[in-house]
C-alpha cells in the first residue's frame, strides 16, 4: 500500500531524524553537573540551543524545505521550535533512557524556575506520548509535519507548505495503519498530539517571560528564534 516514492520520502526523513540528535557529551552533562535552579536553567539552556542547531539540521533535509521561500523557511523553524522541542524531549522521557537521563530530566525541569502551572500540562503530554509508543518512523515524520505547519505566523506562502506536508500526512497514515492494525484510531490520536502541542506553545511563551523576569539568560540562538531581547 506504501508506494515506492513514499518509500524514499520516509527513509529520508526518518535517516535525518536519527543522524541529527544531541552530541552525547553534551547529553551526558544532563548526569553531571550540580542541582541547583541555577545550575538546571544553564543546563537546560544548552540542551535547547543543542536541540535548536539539531532541528535546523533536520529541517534541512526535510524534502522540498529548502525549496520554500527563506522567510517562510525561517517563519517554519521558529514556529516549531518549541513544539519540536517538546517532542524530542517527550522520546527522552518514553524511550526511558537506559542511563538514567529521563530522571535527571525531569528533576532538572521541575526545578528549573518553571512554575507549577505549566508543569502539569507539560508532564501531562510527555505521559501521553509515552503511552503511544510511537515506533521512530512515526517520531521522524510527526516532527516534519509539525514543521511544516502551514498557517505559522508570517507564512506567505502556505499552499508550497500544505504541498509537503500532505505527502508526509499521507505515508504516515498508512504507515499507523500497517504498524497498529488493532488501533484504528492511531494516526488519530498522533494528530490530537500536534493540537496538543499548540496549547504548550501558549504555556512555554508564558514560561519565557517568567524567566526573563527572573532576569534568566538564553543564548544568541534561542534568543532570535524565540524573538527575545
Ligand atoms: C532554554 C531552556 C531553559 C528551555 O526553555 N524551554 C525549554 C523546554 C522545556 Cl523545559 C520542555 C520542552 C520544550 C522546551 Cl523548548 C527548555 C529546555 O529545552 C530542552 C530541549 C531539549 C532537551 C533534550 C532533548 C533531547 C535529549 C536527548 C536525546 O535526544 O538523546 C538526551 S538529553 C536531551 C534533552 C531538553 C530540554
Amino acid at each position: 500500500k506504501i508506494t515506492k516514492e513514499q518509500q524514499a520520502l520516509m527513509k529520508v526523513v526518518v535517516e535525518a531524524y536519527n543522524r541529527h540528535q544531541i552530541p552525547q557529551d553534551v547529553a551526558k552533562k544532563l548526569l553531571q553537573e550540580q542541582y541547583s535552579e541555577e545550575e538546571n536553567f544553564l543546563l537546560l539552556t544548552e540542551m535547547a540551543t543543542s536541540q535548536v542547531q539539531v532541528l535546523v539540521e533536520f529541517t534541512k533535509n526535510i524534502p522540498g524545505f529548502l525549496s520554500l521561500n527563506h522567510e517562510d523557511q525561517i517563519a517554519l523553524l521558529k514556529g516549531s521550535a518549541v513544539e519540536a522541542m517538546f517532542l524530542r524531549s517527550a522520546q527522552v522521557f518514553s524511550r526511558k533512557m537506559p542511563n538514567g537521563h529521563t530522571e535527571v530530566l525531569e528533576e532538572r525541569i521541575r526545578k528549573s524556575g518553571i512554575s507549577e502551572e505549566f508543569m502539569t500540562p507539560m508532564f501531562n503530554f510527555y505521559k501521553s506520548i509515552g503511552e503511544l509508543h510511537m515506533m521512530q518512523e512515526e517520531q521522524a515524520l510527526l516532527t516534519a509535519i509539525a514543521i511544516l505547519t502551514p498557517d505559522r505566523p508570517y507564512v506567505k506562502d502556505q499552499q508550497a507548505v500544505e504541498r509537503l506536508q500532505e505527502p508526509m500526512l499521507d505515508v504516515l497514515r498508512k504507515l499507523c495503519v500497517l504498524q497498529h492494525p488493532q488501533e484504528p484510531q492511531y494516526f488519530a490520536r498522533l494528530l490530537g498530539r500536534l493540537t496538543e502541542l499548540r496549547t504548550l506553545n501558549h504555556y512555554h511563551a508564558e514560561m519565557l517571560t517568567s524567566w526573563r523576569m527572573n532576569d534568566h539568560k538564553f543564548t544568541p540562538l534561542l534568543c532570535e528564534i524565540w524573538d527575545v531581547e
